[in-house]
Protein backbone atom coordinates (compact mmCIF):
# COMPACT_ATOMS: atom_id res chain seq x y z
CA UNK A 1 0.00 0.00 0.00
CA UNK A 2 2.23 2.28 -1.07
CA UNK A 3 1.37 5.83 -0.84
CA UNK A 4 3.50 9.19 -1.46
CA UNK A 5 5.27 11.63 0.76
CA UNK A 6 7.10 14.62 -0.47
CA UNK A 7 9.09 14.77 2.93
CA UNK A 8 12.17 12.72 2.38
CA UNK A 9 12.53 14.34 -1.00
CA UNK A 10 12.97 17.68 0.58
CA UNK A 11 14.81 16.17 3.56
CA UNK A 12 17.82 16.56 2.13
CA UNK A 13 17.69 19.90 0.95
CA UNK A 14 15.86 21.09 4.62
CA UNK A 15 19.13 19.94 6.06
CA UNK A 16 21.68 21.34 3.28
CA UNK A 17 20.65 24.47 2.68
CA UNK A 18 23.96 24.82 -0.07
CA UNK A 19 22.40 22.01 -1.87
CA UNK A 20 19.51 24.34 -2.57
CA UNK A 21 21.95 26.11 -4.10
CA UNK A 22 24.17 24.43 -5.78
CA UNK A 23 20.86 22.52 -7.32
CA UNK A 24 19.79 26.68 -8.17
CA UNK A 25 22.92 27.53 -10.35
CA UNK A 26 22.39 23.65 -12.41
CA UNK A 27 18.77 24.82 -13.50
CA UNK A 28 20.32 27.87 -14.26
CA UNK A 29 22.96 26.47 -16.81
CA UNK A 30 20.03 23.93 -17.71
CA UNK A 31 17.79 26.87 -18.82
CA UNK A 32 20.21 28.55 -20.67
CA UNK A 33 20.92 25.37 -22.71
CA UNK A 34 17.08 24.54 -23.26
CA UNK A 35 16.85 27.98 -24.75
CA UNK A 36 17.93 26.22 -27.64
CA UNK A 37 15.26 24.01 -28.74
CA UNK A 38 16.64 21.50 -30.74
CA UNK A 39 13.40 20.96 -33.40
CA UNK A 40 14.24 16.81 -33.31
CA UNK A 41 13.65 16.76 -30.33
CA UNK A 42 9.80 17.92 -29.83
CA UNK A 43 7.84 15.32 -29.43
CA UNK A 44 4.55 14.66 -31.14
CA UNK A 45 2.62 12.79 -28.06
CA UNK A 46 -0.30 14.72 -26.83
CA UNK A 47 1.30 15.33 -22.96
CA UNK A 48 -1.17 16.39 -20.05
CA UNK A 49 -0.99 19.80 -19.18
CA UNK A 50 1.50 20.57 -16.79
CA UNK A 51 3.29 23.92 -14.86
CA UNK A 52 6.68 25.04 -15.96
CA UNK A 53 9.44 23.31 -14.32
CA UNK A 54 13.10 23.70 -13.25
CA UNK A 55 15.30 21.74 -15.25
CA UNK A 56 16.97 19.84 -12.03
CA UNK A 57 14.01 19.96 -9.62
CA UNK A 58 11.29 19.64 -12.21
CA UNK A 59 8.14 20.08 -10.09
CA UNK A 60 9.38 19.36 -6.94
CA UNK A 61 10.36 22.69 -5.44
CA UNK A 62 6.35 23.38 -6.02
CA UNK A 63 5.56 21.05 -3.32
CA UNK A 64 4.81 21.03 0.21
CA UNK A 65 4.99 18.07 2.90
CA UNK A 66 1.28 17.77 2.27
CA UNK A 67 1.43 16.99 -1.50
CA UNK A 68 -1.93 16.20 -1.58
CA UNK A 69 -2.83 19.91 -1.12
CA UNK A 70 -0.01 20.65 -3.38
CA UNK A 71 -1.08 18.75 -6.21
CA UNK A 72 -4.91 20.27 -5.69
CA UNK A 73 -3.95 23.57 -5.98
CA UNK A 74 -1.51 23.08 -8.92
CA UNK A 75 -4.82 20.67 -10.40
CA UNK A 76 -6.82 23.70 -9.99
CA UNK A 77 -5.18 25.38 -12.45
CA UNK A 78 -3.69 22.51 -15.03
CA UNK A 79 -7.02 20.28 -15.03
CA UNK A 80 -7.79 16.57 -13.66
CA UNK A 81 -4.50 14.81 -15.34
CA UNK A 82 -1.84 16.74 -14.89
CA UNK A 83 1.98 16.01 -15.63
CA UNK A 84 4.54 17.13 -12.94
CA UNK A 85 7.99 16.13 -13.07
CA UNK A 86 9.82 14.69 -10.05
CA UNK A 87 13.58 15.50 -10.86
CA UNK A 88 13.50 14.52 -14.76
CA UNK A 89 11.03 12.03 -13.91
CA UNK A 90 7.45 12.40 -15.66
CA UNK A 91 4.31 11.45 -13.03
CA UNK A 92 0.65 11.75 -13.43
CA UNK A 93 -1.80 13.17 -11.08
CA UNK A 94 -4.87 12.27 -11.30
CA UNK A 95 -7.79 14.28 -9.70
CA UNK A 96 -11.13 13.95 -10.77
CA UNK A 97 -13.90 10.83 -10.30
CA UNK A 98 -13.69 10.38 -14.78
CA UNK A 99 -9.70 10.15 -14.55
CA UNK A 100 -9.42 8.12 -11.62
CA UNK A 101 -12.14 5.59 -13.42
CA UNK A 102 -9.79 5.80 -16.95
CA UNK A 103 -7.16 4.49 -14.23
CA UNK A 104 -8.74 1.97 -11.95
CA UNK A 105 -11.50 0.90 -13.74
CA UNK A 106 -11.09 1.61 -18.20
CA UNK A 107 -6.95 0.43 -17.90
CA UNK A 108 -7.32 -0.73 -14.48
CA UNK A 109 -4.36 -3.46 -15.80
CA UNK A 110 -2.27 -1.42 -17.62
CA UNK A 111 -2.00 0.52 -14.60
CA UNK A 112 -1.86 -2.65 -12.33
CA UNK A 113 1.97 -2.01 -10.97
CA UNK A 114 3.86 -0.29 -7.99
CA UNK A 115 6.98 1.79 -7.91
CA UNK A 116 9.94 -0.44 -6.33
CA UNK A 117 11.89 2.30 -4.16
CA UNK A 118 14.74 0.87 -2.50
CA UNK A 119 12.39 1.61 0.48
CA UNK A 120 9.92 -0.82 -0.14
CA UNK A 121 12.90 -3.82 -1.44
CA UNK A 122 14.55 -3.15 2.31
CA UNK A 123 11.36 -3.70 4.14
CA UNK A 124 9.61 -6.14 2.16
CA UNK A 125 12.55 -8.32 1.43
CA UNK A 126 13.06 -7.67 -2.13
CA UNK A 127 8.91 -6.87 -2.90
CA UNK A 128 7.73 -10.40 -1.48
CA UNK A 129 4.65 -9.44 0.18
CA UNK A 130 1.33 -8.12 -1.58
CA UNK A 131 0.52 -4.41 -1.73
CA UNK A 132 4.70 -3.66 -3.73
CA UNK A 133 4.90 -7.18 -5.06
CA UNK A 134 5.03 -6.40 -9.26
CA UNK A 135 2.04 -7.61 -10.76
CA UNK A 136 1.56 -10.89 -11.48
CA UNK A 137 1.26 -14.51 -10.71
CA UNK A 138 3.05 -14.12 -7.21
CA UNK A 139 1.14 -11.18 -6.46
CA UNK A 140 -2.20 -12.93 -7.82
CA UNK A 141 -1.87 -15.76 -5.68
CA UNK A 142 -0.62 -14.37 -2.72
CA UNK A 143 -3.95 -11.76 -2.70
CA UNK A 144 -6.42 -14.41 -3.30
CA UNK A 145 -4.99 -16.18 -0.56
CA UNK A 146 -5.16 -13.35 1.72
CA UNK A 147 -8.34 -12.67 0.87
CA UNK A 148 -9.55 -16.52 1.43
CA UNK A 149 -8.30 -17.05 4.83
CA UNK A 150 -8.21 -13.54 6.28
CA UNK A 151 -10.28 -10.87 5.25
CA UNK A 152 -13.16 -13.38 3.40
CA UNK A 153 -16.90 -12.04 5.18
CA UNK A 154 -16.91 -15.74 6.93
CA UNK A 155 -13.37 -15.21 7.99
CA UNK A 156 -13.67 -11.70 9.38
CA UNK A 157 -17.16 -12.49 11.20
CA UNK A 158 -15.14 -15.77 12.92
CA UNK A 159 -13.07 -13.05 14.37
CA UNK A 160 -16.34 -11.30 15.88
CA UNK A 161 -14.77 -12.53 19.51
CA UNK A 162 -11.62 -10.64 19.48
CA UNK A 163 -12.75 -7.33 18.26
CA UNK A 164 -15.68 -7.67 21.58
CA UNK A 165 -13.11 -8.49 23.99
CA UNK A 166 -10.58 -5.86 22.77
CA UNK A 167 -13.17 -3.19 22.63
CA UNK A 168 -14.54 -3.99 25.91
CA UNK A 169 -11.15 -3.63 27.27
CA UNK A 170 -10.59 -0.34 25.13
CA UNK A 171 -13.88 0.95 26.87
CA UNK A 172 -12.57 -0.20 30.78
CA UNK A 173 -9.52 1.87 29.81
CA UNK A 174 -11.91 5.10 29.15
CA UNK A 175 -13.65 4.24 32.48
CA UNK A 176 -10.70 4.40 34.33
CA UNK A 177 -9.28 7.69 32.43
CA UNK A 178 -13.03 9.48 33.16
CA UNK A 179 -12.74 8.27 36.79
CA UNK A 180 -9.44 9.92 37.41
CA UNK A 181 -10.93 12.76 35.26
CA UNK A 182 -7.74 12.17 32.73
CA UNK A 183 -8.24 14.11 29.41
CA UNK A 184 -8.38 10.89 27.31
CA UNK A 185 -5.66 10.65 24.31
CA UNK A 186 -7.89 9.21 21.75
CA UNK A 187 -5.27 8.67 18.89
CA UNK A 188 -3.00 6.34 21.22
CA UNK A 189 -6.05 4.39 22.11
CA UNK A 190 -7.37 3.76 18.50
CA UNK A 191 -4.05 2.80 17.15
CA UNK A 192 -3.64 0.18 20.33
CA UNK A 193 -6.93 -1.31 19.80
CA UNK A 194 -6.63 -1.63 15.96
CA UNK A 195 -3.13 -3.10 16.59
CA UNK A 196 -4.89 -5.74 19.27
CA UNK A 197 -7.48 -6.54 17.13
CA UNK A 198 -5.35 -7.13 13.81
CA UNK A 199 -2.02 -9.01 15.60
CA UNK A 200 -4.61 -11.12 17.58
CA UNK A 201 -6.42 -12.25 13.85
CA UNK A 202 -3.14 -12.99 12.34
CA UNK A 203 -0.59 -13.91 15.17
CA UNK A 204 -3.48 -15.43 17.31
CA UNK A 205 -1.96 -13.23 20.31
CA UNK A 206 -1.20 -9.82 20.94
CA UNK A 207 2.72 -7.60 20.96
CA UNK A 208 1.38 -4.19 22.02
CA UNK A 209 1.78 -4.27 25.32
CA UNK A 210 4.54 -3.15 27.73
CA UNK A 211 7.70 -1.74 26.37
CA UNK A 212 8.36 -4.16 23.53
CA UNK A 213 5.06 -3.64 22.65
CA UNK A 214 5.66 -0.11 22.48
CA UNK A 215 8.79 -0.48 20.48
CA UNK A 216 6.55 -3.00 18.08
CA UNK A 217 3.95 0.26 17.13
CA UNK A 218 6.78 2.56 17.06
CA UNK A 219 8.12 0.48 14.57
CA UNK A 220 5.08 0.13 12.57
CA UNK A 221 5.27 3.57 12.41
CA UNK A 222 8.59 4.27 11.42
CA UNK A 223 7.90 1.64 8.05
CA UNK A 224 4.53 3.76 7.41
CA UNK A 225 6.79 6.72 7.63
CA UNK A 226 9.45 5.97 5.50
CA UNK A 227 7.42 4.00 2.91
CA UNK A 228 5.63 7.04 2.28
CA UNK A 229 9.41 8.84 1.82
CA UNK A 230 10.09 8.91 -1.70
CA UNK A 231 13.65 9.75 -1.69
CA UNK A 232 15.33 12.60 -4.22
CA UNK A 233 17.57 9.59 -5.44
CA UNK A 234 14.99 7.67 -6.52
CA UNK A 235 13.91 10.68 -8.75
CA UNK A 236 17.30 12.60 -9.50
CA UNK A 237 19.88 9.25 -9.59
CA UNK A 238 22.88 11.61 -9.72
CA UNK A 239 21.87 12.55 -6.25
CA UNK A 240 21.30 9.37 -4.65
CA UNK A 241 24.49 10.30 -2.44
CA UNK A 242 22.14 12.94 -0.91
CA UNK A 243 20.15 9.91 1.08
CA UNK A 244 23.70 8.57 2.31
CA UNK A 245 24.53 12.41 3.68
CA UNK A 246 21.15 12.77 5.63
CA UNK A 247 21.53 9.17 6.69
CA UNK A 248 18.19 8.29 5.40
CA UNK A 249 19.00 5.29 4.11
CA UNK A 250 20.81 4.03 7.29
CA UNK A 251 17.56 4.69 9.28
CA UNK A 252 15.64 2.70 6.66
CA UNK A 253 18.37 -0.34 7.21
CA UNK A 254 17.81 0.02 10.82
CA UNK A 255 14.23 0.12 11.42
CA UNK A 256 14.19 -2.95 8.55
CA UNK A 257 17.24 -4.69 10.84
CA UNK A 258 14.74 -4.11 13.95
CA UNK A 259 11.47 -5.08 11.99
CA UNK A 260 12.96 -8.29 10.71
CA UNK A 261 13.77 -9.22 14.25
CA UNK A 262 10.87 -9.26 15.38
CA UNK A 263 8.98 -10.78 11.84
CA UNK A 264 11.92 -13.52 12.75
CA UNK A 265 10.94 -14.06 16.30
CA UNK A 266 7.10 -14.54 15.67
CA UNK A 267 8.17 -17.18 12.81
CA UNK A 268 10.16 -19.24 15.48
CA UNK A 269 7.65 -18.86 17.97
CA UNK A 270 5.15 -20.93 15.46
CA UNK A 271 7.41 -22.94 14.63
CA UNK A 272 7.93 -24.14 18.51
CA UNK A 273 4.40 -24.04 18.69
CA UNK A 274 3.73 -26.49 16.05
CA UNK A 275 6.04 -28.24 17.24
CA UNK A 276 4.53 -29.39 20.40
CA UNK A 277 5.62 -26.13 22.83
CA UNK A 278 2.92 -24.24 24.54
CA UNK A 279 2.62 -20.65 24.08
CA UNK A 280 -0.37 -17.87 25.52
CA UNK A 281 -2.22 -17.23 22.32
CA UNK A 282 -5.62 -18.03 21.03
CA UNK A 283 -5.84 -21.55 20.87
CA UNK A 284 -7.63 -23.90 19.10
CA UNK A 285 -8.35 -21.17 16.38
CA UNK A 286 -5.76 -21.28 13.18
CA UNK A 287 -4.65 -17.94 12.62
CA UNK A 288 -3.11 -16.53 9.31
CA UNK A 289 0.55 -16.80 10.38
CA UNK A 290 -0.32 -20.55 10.94
CA UNK A 291 -2.19 -20.98 7.26
CA UNK A 292 1.05 -19.21 5.92
CA UNK A 293 3.15 -21.68 7.73
CA UNK A 294 1.67 -24.52 6.11
CA UNK A 295 1.68 -23.16 2.60
CA UNK A 296 5.46 -22.61 3.30
CA UNK A 297 6.22 -26.18 4.34
CA UNK A 298 3.75 -27.81 1.55
CA UNK A 299 4.48 -27.14 -2.18
CA UNK A 300 1.24 -28.73 -3.54
CA UNK A 301 -0.74 -24.98 -3.02
CA UNK A 302 1.33 -24.22 -6.12
CA UNK A 303 2.66 -21.11 -4.70
CA UNK A 304 6.05 -21.01 -3.49
CA UNK A 305 5.99 -18.83 -0.49
CA UNK A 306 9.62 -18.65 1.69
CA UNK A 307 10.54 -17.20 5.29
CA UNK A 308 11.17 -14.17 3.70
CA UNK A 309 7.78 -14.00 1.82
CA UNK A 310 6.15 -14.76 5.15
CA UNK A 311 7.38 -12.34 7.02
CA UNK A 312 6.84 -9.65 4.21
CA UNK A 313 3.36 -10.41 4.09
CA UNK A 314 2.77 -10.49 7.90
CA UNK A 315 4.17 -7.09 7.79
CA UNK A 316 2.09 -5.45 5.28
CA UNK A 317 -1.32 -6.89 7.14
CA UNK A 318 -0.22 -5.79 10.10
CA UNK A 319 1.60 -1.90 9.21
CA UNK A 320 -1.36 -1.90 6.37
CA UNK A 321 -4.06 -2.78 8.90
CA UNK A 322 -3.62 -1.01 11.49
CA UNK A 323 -2.40 3.05 10.84
CA UNK A 324 -5.33 3.00 8.49
CA UNK A 325 -8.61 2.16 10.90
CA UNK A 326 -6.75 4.40 13.70
CA UNK A 327 -6.22 7.75 11.63
CA UNK A 328 -9.96 6.70 10.41
CA UNK A 329 -11.43 6.48 14.20
CA UNK A 330 -9.17 9.75 14.90
CA UNK A 331 -10.96 11.85 12.31
CA UNK A 332 -14.32 10.62 12.90
CA UNK A 333 -14.20 11.25 16.52
CA UNK A 334 -12.42 15.07 15.83
CA UNK A 335 -15.01 15.68 13.00
CA UNK A 336 -17.84 14.28 15.65
CA UNK A 337 -16.46 16.74 18.33
CA UNK A 338 -16.37 19.69 16.30
CA UNK A 339 -20.34 18.98 14.76
CA UNK A 340 -22.14 18.34 18.48
CA UNK A 341 -25.30 18.12 16.44
CA UNK A 342 -23.99 14.90 14.71
CA UNK A 343 -22.54 13.55 17.62
CA UNK A 344 -25.69 14.03 19.20
CA UNK A 345 -27.40 12.24 16.23
CA UNK A 346 -25.25 9.75 16.03
CA UNK A 347 -25.39 8.87 19.96
CA UNK A 348 -29.65 8.48 19.46
CA UNK A 349 -29.43 6.10 16.62
CA UNK A 350 -26.69 3.63 18.80
CA UNK A 351 -28.64 3.93 21.93
CA UNK A 352 -32.01 3.52 20.49
CA UNK A 353 -30.96 0.44 18.65
CA UNK A 354 -29.45 -1.23 21.39
CA UNK A 355 -31.63 -0.01 24.33
CA UNK A 356 -31.02 -2.05 27.31
CA UNK A 357 -28.26 -3.80 26.07
CA UNK A 358 -24.42 -3.48 27.22
CA UNK A 359 -22.77 -5.53 24.04
CA UNK A 360 -23.38 -3.81 20.68
CA UNK A 361 -23.71 -6.89 18.67
CA UNK A 362 -22.41 -6.77 15.00
CA UNK A 363 -25.91 -7.49 13.73
CA UNK A 364 -26.93 -4.15 15.17
CA UNK A 365 -23.97 -2.90 13.08
CA UNK A 366 -26.06 -2.92 9.98
CA UNK A 367 -29.09 -1.13 11.66
CA UNK A 368 -27.48 1.52 12.24
CA UNK A 369 -27.50 3.73 8.96
CA UNK A 370 -26.25 7.62 10.36
CA UNK A 371 -23.50 5.73 11.89
CA UNK A 372 -22.26 4.52 8.60
CA UNK A 373 -22.79 7.76 6.65
CA UNK A 374 -20.78 9.15 9.29
CA UNK A 375 -17.47 7.00 8.71
CA UNK A 376 -18.20 7.59 5.01
CA UNK A 377 -18.08 11.20 5.54
CA UNK A 378 -14.92 11.13 7.58
CA UNK A 379 -13.55 9.07 4.46
CA UNK A 380 -14.13 11.22 1.93
CA UNK A 381 -12.75 14.30 4.04
CA UNK A 382 -10.08 11.98 5.55
CA UNK A 383 -8.87 9.53 3.43
CA UNK A 384 -6.16 7.76 5.40
CA UNK A 385 -4.31 6.60 2.47
CA UNK A 386 -4.60 10.21 0.14
CA UNK A 387 -2.54 9.06 -2.81
CA UNK A 388 -2.56 5.72 -4.68
CA UNK A 389 0.63 4.99 -6.46
CA UNK A 390 0.39 2.77 -9.71
CA UNK A 391 3.01 2.38 -12.72
CA UNK A 392 1.81 2.23 -16.19
CA UNK A 393 2.68 -1.51 -17.49
CA UNK A 394 2.31 0.18 -21.18
CA UNK A 395 2.40 3.32 -23.37
CA UNK A 396 -1.34 4.51 -23.15
CA UNK A 397 -3.93 7.15 -23.85
CA UNK A 398 -5.95 8.41 -20.84
CA UNK A 399 -8.58 10.84 -21.62
CA UNK A 400 -6.72 11.74 -24.73
CA UNK A 401 -3.39 12.21 -23.51
CA UNK A 402 -0.41 9.87 -24.27
CA UNK A 403 1.28 8.00 -20.87
CA UNK A 404 4.54 6.44 -21.27
CA UNK A 405 5.01 3.29 -20.29
CA UNK A 406 6.89 3.42 -16.24
CA UNK A 407 5.25 6.68 -15.38
CA UNK A 408 4.25 6.32 -11.73
CA UNK A 409 0.97 7.90 -11.28
CA UNK A 410 -0.49 9.20 -8.53
CA UNK A 411 -4.58 9.43 -7.96
CA UNK A 412 -5.19 12.08 -5.32
CA UNK A 413 -8.31 10.47 -3.16
CA UNK A 414 -8.06 13.54 -0.83
CA UNK A 415 -8.76 15.90 -3.72
CA UNK A 416 -11.41 13.51 -5.14
CA UNK A 417 -13.16 14.11 -1.99
CA UNK A 418 -13.27 17.73 -2.31
CA UNK A 419 -13.96 17.88 -5.61
CA UNK A 420 -17.10 20.51 -6.44
CA UNK A 421 -17.88 18.73 -9.53
CA UNK A 422 -18.57 15.60 -7.29
CA UNK A 423 -19.93 17.05 -4.16
CA UNK A 424 -22.12 19.78 -2.98
CA UNK A 425 -20.68 21.76 -0.37
CA UNK A 426 -17.48 19.46 0.14
CA UNK A 427 -15.61 21.27 2.77
CA UNK A 428 -18.44 20.55 5.08
CA UNK A 429 -19.00 17.89 7.31
CA UNK A 430 -22.66 16.52 6.70
CA UNK A 431 -23.25 12.87 6.80
CA UNK A 432 -27.06 13.50 5.87
CA UNK A 433 -25.45 13.48 2.74
CA UNK A 434 -25.03 9.49 2.39
CA UNK A 435 -28.19 8.98 3.51
CA UNK A 436 -29.59 9.44 0.80
CA UNK A 437 -27.28 8.78 -1.80
CA UNK A 438 -26.12 5.23 -3.34
CA UNK A 439 -22.72 6.04 -3.35
CA UNK A 440 -20.16 3.54 -1.01
CA UNK A 441 -16.60 3.23 -0.97
CA UNK A 442 -16.63 -0.63 -1.88
CA UNK A 443 -14.23 0.96 -5.36
CA UNK A 444 -17.11 1.38 -8.06
CA UNK A 445 -18.11 4.91 -7.23
CA UNK A 446 -15.28 6.62 -8.28
CA UNK A 447 -15.72 9.83 -6.60
CA UNK A 448 -15.24 7.83 -3.26
CA UNK A 449 -12.06 5.65 -3.38
CA UNK A 450 -10.31 5.57 0.50
CA UNK A 451 -9.94 2.02 -0.57
CA UNK A 452 -8.87 2.30 -3.81
CA UNK A 453 -9.96 0.60 -6.74
CA UNK A 454 -9.67 -2.14 -9.34
CA UNK A 455 -7.27 -5.08 -9.24
CA UNK A 456 -4.58 -3.54 -6.45
CA UNK A 457 -8.02 -2.14 -4.33
CA UNK A 458 -7.85 -3.03 -0.80
CA UNK A 459 -8.89 -6.27 0.03
CA UNK A 460 -8.95 -5.15 4.03
CA UNK A 461 -12.49 -3.27 3.84
CA UNK A 462 -14.72 -5.81 5.80
CA UNK A 463 -12.14 -6.41 8.17
CA UNK A 464 -11.69 -2.67 9.00
CA UNK A 465 -15.12 -1.05 8.76
CA UNK A 466 -16.53 -3.89 11.40
CA UNK A 467 -13.95 -3.38 13.77
CA UNK A 468 -14.26 0.98 13.19
CA UNK A 469 -17.86 0.64 13.39
CA UNK A 470 -17.89 -1.17 16.64
CA UNK A 471 -15.72 0.75 18.50
CA UNK A 472 -17.29 3.72 17.26
CA UNK A 473 -20.41 2.47 18.10
CA UNK A 474 -19.34 2.00 21.74
CA UNK A 475 -17.29 5.22 22.34
CA UNK A 476 -20.68 7.32 21.73
CA UNK A 477 -22.78 5.03 23.26
CA UNK A 478 -20.98 4.75 26.59
CA UNK A 479 -19.68 7.73 27.11
CA UNK A 480 -20.63 11.84 26.65
CA UNK A 481 -17.78 13.50 24.82
CA UNK A 482 -16.57 16.85 25.29
CA UNK A 483 -13.44 18.73 24.01
CA UNK A 484 -10.97 19.79 27.18
CA UNK A 485 -10.56 23.31 27.91
CA UNK A 486 -9.66 25.75 26.04
CA UNK A 487 -10.60 23.67 22.34
CA UNK A 488 -13.60 24.69 20.85
CA UNK A 489 -15.32 23.38 17.58
CA UNK A 490 -13.70 25.84 15.56
CA UNK A 491 -9.88 25.74 17.16
CA UNK A 492 -9.62 22.04 17.38
CA UNK A 493 -6.27 21.02 15.71
CA UNK A 494 -7.12 19.41 12.61
CA UNK A 495 -3.75 19.86 11.04
CA UNK A 496 -2.70 16.85 9.09
CA UNK A 497 0.84 14.95 9.97
CA UNK A 498 2.66 13.89 6.67
CA UNK A 499 3.07 10.45 5.62
CA UNK A 500 2.38 7.29 4.06
CA UNK A 501 -1.03 7.40 6.34
CA UNK A 502 -2.51 11.50 7.10
CA UNK A 503 -3.05 11.31 10.72
CA UNK A 504 -4.02 14.25 12.90
CA UNK A 505 -0.69 16.11 13.78
CA UNK A 506 -0.96 16.87 17.41
CA UNK A 507 -2.99 13.46 19.45
CA UNK A 508 -6.81 14.07 19.85
CA UNK A 509 -7.75 14.85 23.58
CA UNK A 510 -11.41 14.80 24.90
CA UNK A 511 -12.96 14.63 28.10
CA UNK A 512 -14.89 11.65 28.37
CA UNK A 513 -17.84 11.29 31.58
CA UNK A 514 -19.55 7.70 31.51
CA UNK A 515 -23.47 7.02 30.53
CA UNK A 516 -25.14 4.37 31.64
CA UNK A 517 -28.83 5.39 31.53
CA UNK A 518 -28.73 3.66 27.95
C1 LIG B 1 -9.80 2.09 7.07
C2 LIG B 1 -8.90 1.18 6.82
C3 LIG B 1 -8.15 0.99 5.52
C4 LIG B 1 -7.97 1.86 4.47
C5 LIG B 1 -8.49 3.29 4.34
C6 LIG B 1 -7.18 1.17 3.47
C7 LIG B 1 -6.79 1.72 2.27
C8 LIG B 1 -6.05 1.05 1.30
C9 LIG B 1 -5.66 1.62 0.04
C10 LIG B 1 -6.00 3.03 -0.42
C11 LIG B 1 -4.95 0.69 -0.64
C12 LIG B 1 -4.34 0.85 -2.05
C13 LIG B 1 -5.43 0.60 -3.03
C14 LIG B 1 -5.13 0.96 -4.45
O1 LIG B 1 -3.99 1.25 -4.81
O2 LIG B 1 -6.09 0.95 -5.25
C15 LIG B 1 -4.89 -0.51 0.18
C16 LIG B 1 -4.24 -1.67 -0.17
C17 LIG B 1 -4.13 -2.76 0.66
N1 LIG B 1 -4.71 -2.90 1.90
FE1 LIG B 1 -5.88 -1.56 2.87
N2 LIG B 1 -6.88 -0.09 3.92
C18 LIG B 1 -7.46 -0.25 5.15
C19 LIG B 1 -7.42 -1.39 5.94
C20 LIG B 1 -6.79 -2.56 5.61
C21 LIG B 1 -6.78 -3.75 6.43
C22 LIG B 1 -7.50 -3.88 7.78
C23 LIG B 1 -6.02 -4.67 5.78
C24 LIG B 1 -5.68 -6.09 6.19
C25 LIG B 1 -6.01 -6.64 7.31
C26 LIG B 1 -5.56 -4.06 4.54
C27 LIG B 1 -4.74 -4.69 3.61
C28 LIG B 1 -4.36 -4.13 2.40
C29 LIG B 1 -3.52 -4.83 1.42
C30 LIG B 1 -2.91 -6.23 1.57
C31 LIG B 1 -3.38 -3.96 0.33
C32 LIG B 1 -2.57 -4.21 -0.94
C33 LIG B 1 -3.48 -4.69 -2.07
C34 LIG B 1 -2.74 -4.92 -3.38
O3 LIG B 1 -1.70 -4.29 -3.64
O4 LIG B 1 -3.22 -5.72 -4.18
N3 LIG B 1 -6.05 -2.80 4.48
N4 LIG B 1 -5.56 -0.26 1.36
Amino acid sequence: MLSFNQQQILDGFRFHPFLLSLLGLLSLSFVAKRLYINPSLISTKKLPPSPPKLPVLGNLHQLSTLTHRSFQSLGAKHGPLMLLHFGNKPVIIVQSADAAKEIMKTNDIVFADKPHTRTARRFFYELRDISVAPYGEYWRKLKSICVLQLLSSKRVQSFGFIREEETSLLMEKINKLSKNLELVNLSELFVSVTNDVICRAVFGRKYGEGEGGKRFLMLLRKVVEYMGSVSIGEFVPWLSWINYVTGFHRRVDKAAREVDGFLEMVVQEHMLINEGVRISRDESRENFVDILMNLYKDDKSGVSVDRDGIKAIILDIIAGGTDTSAATLEWTMSELLRHPIALKTLQNEVREITRGKNIITENDLVKMHYLRAVVKETLRLHPPVPLLVRVARENIKVMGYDISIGTMVLTNTWAIGRDPDSWNEPEKFMPERFLTSSVDFKGLDFELIPFGAGRRGCPGIVFAMVGVELVLANVVKKFEWELPKGTTCENLDMTEQPGFTTHMKNPLLAVATPCYNF
